[in-house]
């Protein structure tokens, strides 16, 4: 066994002199390493298996920082991580005050461009070195590497089509494996399958000349004679590039992303031509790693993720023994996703119009289920968060009645789409916002905490959220009930554990409801998951002698107007409480309401701060932020109890 070579890598630049053997041998010990870590701390996995080789390959033939390396989304970038310096850091990843899950400007200088939203990459590529171009800063070459998931992200060619048309010189890296996190939909994937799965066309373009000119009965003789562009036309034919090609991008591939010195090759290869150059690399999802690597689609899809203490000796961890007679665990609650999940395949089979559409999220919307039970009814636009609300309008449009079901966080992709052609054609589409509130371990960039301010001010649009599971069953019925643009947010997670209705019932619009009447000195008006963050503090308050009222707004688009001003009236102080941005969210919303009826509000804001909330447990980030029933229950004492002194 060759000595190890990673514990001496502090650093890109102790690759140099590494040979090629040496390079490829530094890619398993890192393999090893992300499985040994990740498996026992969670956290994105296949991805960072499949990239070993790469990050190899592209730290050995660049200079990074002063050469810029980026990675699109930024969850595969955990070998990167590993050799700029985090080695020893990767059992933090994601956890409070550790690394970030993905890239961050701010943790490292190799780190070039912050991400967590797909599709970027190649857009921050085309600027850096434009700038170059231009002069500022110090020169060196950008490569960008994007996944054939995120490649399905018009963002992306948008990208690809200025620095086609610009002819910057730089490299882009198609990482294609065949996976988005389920298997990779839509034209674009399959033409990818059909250029990686032939090896025949791994090397189209150098045989093709050669293939050509061979060909009998003269007429290989008489394309040697053919002018360089007829030639150039007649192998882009057979070669896999055309596509990037018609863009002005030359193309080379495929290359074996698992063979570190025919990566290094291409690579140098194709940042010594100077301008726009494709190389299509076929990686594993999960290489390395049996139940991944062999697992098939669905093997790769499992171990997208790991979670914690999900690997042991490099092999899935056994499950934990139950003694004999020992008591079973309580039963946990269902996942948020789940029941949504069940419950749009139940409104599915009420109502043939209802569609589901998901932007390459299938199982994080729960959309699997209906893919499994109703896949007529199931559509995935691939990371296109904006098409999948235009394909909606479209189905809108034609009497269906499509269910968008995107992450808050990802849906503010499509905010135009949201303003410009749901709402302002008052169009019958159901935003289903799953990951709503603070997400936990991915940190700022998937937080989904602006949804609220971002939809408020929009005409036409109504926003409801759900206090537990049996609401968000009543509250998507009538969603698809409403004939107008809806948006329905609820968290990550599990639900509350309240029994789930046998038939959902319909809400009347903009109506809340009082959960607990008090004695007049408090009252907790909360929205979503913030209903039971303000039952916490009544009974925490009921401690200290306060009954407090507590009510679930339902709404926060149109709001309860009079539940509101009788809430007010009645009680010294009115707290809302809702699991998002403060500015412009629910309670500003109240507290608008109350003005424009010549109300005076006295209100108590709980929510998200006028900042990035970091990465961590979401018990952590809530301690951080104060968005809990101990930390409302102290302010409303502050204010209560002081306000009680000046009464008296
Ligand atoms: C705008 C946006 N939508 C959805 C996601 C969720 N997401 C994260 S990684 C991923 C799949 C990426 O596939 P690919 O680029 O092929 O990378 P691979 O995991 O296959 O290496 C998706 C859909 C995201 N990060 N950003
Ligand atoms: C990288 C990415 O964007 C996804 O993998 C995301 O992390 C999934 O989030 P959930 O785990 O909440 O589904
Ligand atoms: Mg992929």
């Amino acid at each position: 066994m060759s000595e190890p070579i990673l514990p001496r890598v502090d650093g890109p630049e102790d690759l140099r002199g590494l040979s090629d053997e040496q390079l490829q041998q530094l890619a398993q010990e890192v393999r090893e390493h992300i499985i040994d870590t990740v498996g026992e701390i969670g956290g994105h996995f296949g991805a960072n298996l499949g990239t070993c080789e790469l990050a190899v390959a592209l730290h050995s033939v660049l200079d990074s920082p002063r050469d810029k390396i980026l990675w699109d989304v930024g969850h595969q970038a955990y070998p990167h991580k590993i050799l700029t310096g985090r080695r020893d850091q990767l059992s933090t990843i994601r956890k409070y005050g550790g690394l970030t899950p993905f890239c961050a400007i701010e943790e490292s200088e190799h780190d070039i461009m912050g991400a967590g939203h797909a599709s970027t990459s190649i857009g921050y590529a085309v600027g850096l070195k434009e700038a170059m171009r231009h002069g500022q800063g110090e020169d060196g070459n950008v490569v960008a590497v994007i996944g054939d998931g995120s490649m399905t992200g018009g963002v992306a060619f948008e990208a690809m089509h200025q620095a086609g048309g610009l002819g910057t010189p730089m490299v882009v890296v198609l990482n294609d494996n065949g996976m988005s996190i389920s298997p990779n939909v839509g034209a674009l994937s399959r033409y990818f399958n059909r250029v990686r799965l032939n090896p025949k066309l791994w090397k189209a373009r150098e045989g093709g000349e050669e293939f050509l000119t061979k060909l009998p009965a003269g007429i290989g003789e008489r394309f040697a004679h053919l002018g360089p562009q007829l030639k150039e036309s007649i192998k882009a034919f057979w070669a896999p590039g055309l596509l990037w090609e018609e863009l002005d991008w030359a193309y080379m591939g495929v290359v074996d992303g698992h063979d570190v010195s025919m990566l290094r090759e291409a690579l140098s290869e194709a940042i010594a031509a100077e301008r726009p150059v494709v190389v299509h690399v076929a990686t594993v999802k999960g290489k390395g790693f049996a139940p991944a690597e062999e697992g098939g689609l669905e093997g790769m899809e499992k171990w997208h993720a790991a979670k914690p203490n999900s690997i042991a000796n490099g092999a899935p961890a056994p499950a934990p023994v139950v003694k004999p007679g020992a008591a079973a665990a309580p039963p946990k609650p269902p996942q948020y996703t789940q029941v949504f999940g069940e419950a749009l395949v139940e409104e599915c089979r009420r109502d043939e119009r209802v569609i589901g559409i998901t932007a390459a999220m299938n199982s994080g919307t729960g959309l699997n289920i209906l893919q499994r039970e109703l896949p007529e009814r199931y559509f995935d636009v691939g990371i296109a968060e904006q098409q999948a609300l235009l394909f909606a309008s479209g189905l809108a449009l034609q009497g269906c009645k499509p269910v968008a079901a995107i992450y808050s966080t990802f849906l503010q992709r499509a905010f135009d789409q949201i303003v410009h052609d749901v709402c302002l054609q008052r169009l019958d589409v159901v935003l289903a916002m799953d990951r709503a509130g603070l997400v936990g371990d991915d940190g700022p960039t998937h937080h989904g905490v602006f949804d609220i301010a971002y939809l408020r001010p929009l005409p036409h649009i109504v926003l409801m959220a759900p206090r537990d599971e049996a609401q968000l069953v009543h509250m998507l019925h009538t969603a698809l009930a409403y004939d107008g643009p809806v948006a329905l947010r609820y968290p990550r997670g599990e639900a509350v554990g309240v029994p789930l209705p046998a038939e959902p019932r319909l809400i009347e619009i903009g109506s809340g409801e009082i959960l607990q009447e008090g004695d007049g000195k408090v009252a907790l008006l909360g929205y979503g998951s913030g209903v039971g963050k303000a039952q916490e503090a009544a009974a925490l308050l009921a401690e200290h002698g306060i009954v407090a009222t507590v009510a679930d707004a339902r709404f926060a688009k149109p709001i309860d107007t009079g539940l509101v001003a009788q809430l007010q009236a009645e009680h010294e102080l009115l707290v809302t409480v809702e699991e998002g941005v403060l500015a412009g969210g629910f309670g500003t919303g109240v507290w608008e309401t109350l003005s424009d009826s010549g109300i005076a509000a006295r209100i108590m804001r709980v929510g998200l701060p006028d900042r990035y909330v970091t990465h961590g447990a979401p018990a952590l980030l809530h301690e951080e932020v104060g968005y809990t029933g101990a930390a409302i229950a102290e302010r409303v004492l502050a204010a209560v109890g002081t306000r009680t002194t000046a009464a008296s």
